[in-house]
């Protein structure tokens, strides 16, 4: 595309100089660590750095065009000075990438808790109809089969605008992405043309950045605000499907102008679960669906999958599949990597890695475990630096309440004190309750599996498929699933 052609999607500008030499553009980007030559750079200001400082060095790497809200001294290349560089991002990414997300079928996940997980069901049950998938998320960016790396659960527009473009390159027909909190507020989303949006829940979390719960869901909300009330590209009514269940869910019913499709395991919502049996297998319900009723089962153990699996189950039912067609795809599913991934041995011990990094995900995660066993449940957990400092007590409140034996130890404790991290937890434990503390995750998961006997459970909570550890700058490899597998082997040799 001509800069000239891209830049008229920009209403309200200023171009110095206004005549320029037009261009074929290669790149639209933020970043100079992307430029190439006949890149358009648009110049962001962040938390951490201002876009604008980097103007030069976007030009030295190839830069034609300069997208500015602030005065910069630029020689020989135009600047298009705008109000909003974060705006413009939005709209010259999509007028870039072709409007993608118009035509692919595109499910928007947002809530605290169990968006990996609602992804992730919901691209299985759209490959066993053998439709082309994407999945966009905390883990990675999925385009079919190819794993792409991800920095964020939500990208940035232009990034994710252009995984989408690749998506319809590839014939990508369905998408399912998680929507973060942070990302709706950042507008990393915006444009984007959602065909039904997914809530799970909202519970404690990001307060570091949105500061209150009443802001924190105000950005969630947006997602349904954004699905707006058009008809999809390919005709499909937009759909929000919502957690009754949730008083929040409830409240986004008014605040969306798309059809709604209700779930929960109360009778008056449209989908919901009854005679729930959670067993150390998998969990079966009764699925009704409007006056319809069905037996499920699904290998996932906790009440919270069952709230996981009926969220998926609504997304693909509001995208006009069958219902049996997706009760047979929820059946198969195995579970995402580093979700109670359990983790057995011949010793009797076994331990379970859960990426349950909220005071929420953490009780969730107890309560399901000690639904499964009459044996003793042990929980290593640590909190993240950096982030939420107020979930800290509450996590070590719940990881002491709710286990038998409490071993708080490091997450990421990123820039921040680990010890001082450990401290904050231990303030939120009840008087009498004693738990042994390790800064270093190793020694804390290799205590816990020496101590544990024959039967019991070990919880391994709070970094689940996350294959490092961040400790002040340095990321080193770091996998719980491995520690604990290779903690459980030294077990069992001892006991020989
Ligand atoms: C605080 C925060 O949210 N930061 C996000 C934000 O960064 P920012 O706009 O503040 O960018 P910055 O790093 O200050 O840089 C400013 C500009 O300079 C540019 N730059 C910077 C350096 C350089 O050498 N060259 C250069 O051009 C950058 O590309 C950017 O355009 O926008 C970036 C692009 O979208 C994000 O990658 C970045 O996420 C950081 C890494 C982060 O840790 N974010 C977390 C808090 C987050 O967003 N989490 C949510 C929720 C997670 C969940 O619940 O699952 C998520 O969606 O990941
Ligand atoms: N519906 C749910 N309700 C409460 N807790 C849940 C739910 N689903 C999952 N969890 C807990 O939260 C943890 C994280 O789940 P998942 O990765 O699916 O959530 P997420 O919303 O993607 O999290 P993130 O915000 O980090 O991306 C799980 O390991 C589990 O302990
Ligand atoms: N999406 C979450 C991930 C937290 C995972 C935990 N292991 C940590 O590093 O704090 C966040 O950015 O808050
Ligand atoms: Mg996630």
């Amino acid at each position: 595309m001509q800069a000239s052609k891209l830049i008229k999607c920009l209403k309200f500008k200023k171009i110095i100089p206004r005549n320029f030499e037009d261009f074929t553009v290669s790149l639209l980007t933020q970043d100079t660590r992307e430029v190439v030559e006949n890149s358009v750079f648009v110049a962001v200001k962040g938390a951490q750095f201002d876009g604008h400082l980097f103007v030069q060095q976007a030009i030295k790497a190839g830069a034609k065009l300069i997208v500015a809200q602030e005065k910069t001294t630029v020689v020989g290349v135009p600047v298009v000075y705008v109000n909003d560089t974060k705006r413009a991002m939005a709209i010259l990414s999509s007028r870039f990438y072709g409007g993608a997300s118009q035509a692919l079928h595109i499910i928007g996940v947002t809530g605290t808790n169990g968006k990996t997980t609602v992804t992730h069901l919901i691209e299985a049950i759209f490959r066993a109809q053998q439709r082309k998938t994407g999945l966009i998320g905390t883990m990675y960016r999925k385009i079919g089969d190819e794993v792409l790396p991800t920095k964020n659960t939500t990208p940035d527009i232009i990034t994710l605008q252009r995984t989408l473009s690749k998506m319809v390159e590839r014939g990508v027909s369905d998408v399912a992405m998680e929507v973060s909190s942070i990302a709706l507020i950042q507008g990393r989303v915006w444009g984007i043309d959602f065909d039904v949006a997914v809530f799970t829940n909202l519970t404690r979390d990001h307060l570091d950045y949105h500061k209150t719960m009443e802001n924190y869901k105000h950005a969630k909300s947006l997602l349904f605000s954004q699905l707006g009330n058009r008809y999809a590209f390919n005709g499909d009514p937009k759909v929000a499907v919502l957690n009754i269940d949730d008083p929040v869910g409830k409240q986004f019913e008014q605040l969306t102008a798309a059809q709604v499709l209700t779930y929960g395991i109360k009778e008056s919502a449209m989908i919901s679960a009854q005679k729930i049996k959670v067993h150390s297998r998998g969990t079966d319900f009764e699925l009704h669906v409007f006056d319809q009723v069905y037996q499920l089962h699904t290998q996932m153990i906790g009440m919270f999958n069952v709230y996981n699996v009926l969220a998926a189950f609504a997304a693909a039912y509001a995208s006009g599949l069958p219902a049996e067609d997706i009760i047979m795809a929820l059946d198969g599913f195995k579970g995402v990597r580093g979700r109670m991934q359990l983790i057995s041995s011949p010793t009797g011990v076994s331990a379970i890695v859960d990426y349950s990094h909220t005071p929420d995900g953490l009780y969730q995660a107890l309560k399901t475990l000690d639904e499964v066993t009459k044996q003793h449940v042990f929980c290593v957990v640590g909190c993240g630096g950096d982030r939420d400092h107020g979930k800290r007590p509450k996590m070590g409140e719940i990881a002491a309440e709710h286990s038998d034996f409490p071993i708080f130890t490091s997450d990421n404790p990123r820039s921040e004190d680990p010890q001082k991290i450990i401290s904050a937890m231990l303030s939120g434990v009840p008087t009498g309750i004693k738990v042994p503390t390790f800064v270093d995750r190793r020694q804390a998961i290799n205590y816990a599996i020496q101590q544990a006997q024959p039967g019991d459970l070990v919880l391994i909570a709070g970094k689940g498929h996350e294959d490092y550890q961040i400790i002040g700058k340095q990321k080193r490899h770091f996998d719980d699933v491995e520690e604990a597998t290779k903690a459980l082997w030294l077990k069992e040799q001892a006991g020989k």
